[in-house]
């Protein structure tokens, strides 16, 4: 269950944008990747999904290397961009059906623990509601959701906090979490350390592509400029 990722460079085109990353995300655990804007965060995660192919380096998760098996990788992952990507016509019941049977996830156990998180982030009356009715909060959260009822071993999750009010990045946290504790590994990018304190295990600070510092967040806060550790970040 561990994601291991060695030496992988790329970018767009020609472009290479990120260089010599290497990093591990052992099972039951939560790295967070972060960096200013432009420093690689995405282009990461676009390579850890297969959107673009590296130039150098591979991307391994329980064996499935993503260049030689994509299937077999992708199916052990469950991504959440940072701009929800909703059906305009499915309301909320129909997405979570859709990821139902998309994963061909149980039909009873999905929809028990759908409807347990439907209700932590206050949706649960919301089943019929579509899209252009939703707030941005919102949507984020339905992404969240369809996510969290796979038994995914690795989530990857980008700037999942913007946009989300108090109490639901606090909701947010408690999943993490729980996630953490079930055994999967998680890969979260913020702008800003203090949200995932307590819960993140390891940062990988990026500048310019490249990793600068990683570690624990005693280890690597004196490498870090001190906006990124900031306070505690709602967007409500
Ligand atoms: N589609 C693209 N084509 C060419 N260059 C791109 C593309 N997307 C991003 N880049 C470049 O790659 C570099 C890294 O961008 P990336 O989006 O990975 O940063 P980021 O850390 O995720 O930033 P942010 O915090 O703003 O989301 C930037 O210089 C950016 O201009």
């Amino acid at each position: 269950m561990t994601l291991q990722v060695e030496n992988l460079s790329g970018g767009y085109g020609q472009t290479t944008v990120i260089q010599n990353i290497n990093f591990t995300i052992p099972a039951g655990s939560v790295t967070a990747l972060i960096g200013l804007n432009g420093s690689g965060k995405s282009t990461i995660i676009n390579h850890l999904i297969g959107l673009l192919a590296p130039k150098t380096g591979s991307v391994v998760l329980n064996s499935h290397n993503l260049a030689q098996d994509p299937v077999g990788f992708k199916k052990q992952i469950a991504y959440v961009p940072e701009q929800p990507v909703l059906y305009e016509e499915l309301n909320l019941q129909e997405h979570i059906q859709a990821m139902i049977n998309i994963y061909h996830l149980n039909e009873k156990t999905s929809w028990e623990e759908a409807t347990r998180l439907l209700k932590i982030f206050r949706l649960d009356d919301k089943l019929n509601w579509f899209p252009t009715h939703f707030s941005k909060g919102m949507r984020q959260k339905v992404m969240i959701v369809m996510a969290f009822i796979t038994q995914a071993d690795l989530f990857i999750i980008d700037e999942p906090f913007l946009g989300l009010d108090v109490l639901a990045v606090q909701d947010l946290l408690t999943l993490i979490d729980e996630k953490r504790e079930s055994g999967a590994s998680l890969l979260i990018t913020t702008h800003v350390m203090s949200t995932l304190k307590a819960h993140a295990d390891q940062y990988i600070y990026l500048e310019q592509g490249q990793i600068v510092a990683s570690g624990a967040i005693d280890a690597i806060s004196d490498q870090v400029p001190v906006m990124l550790i900031g306070e505690e970040q709602t967007n409500g």
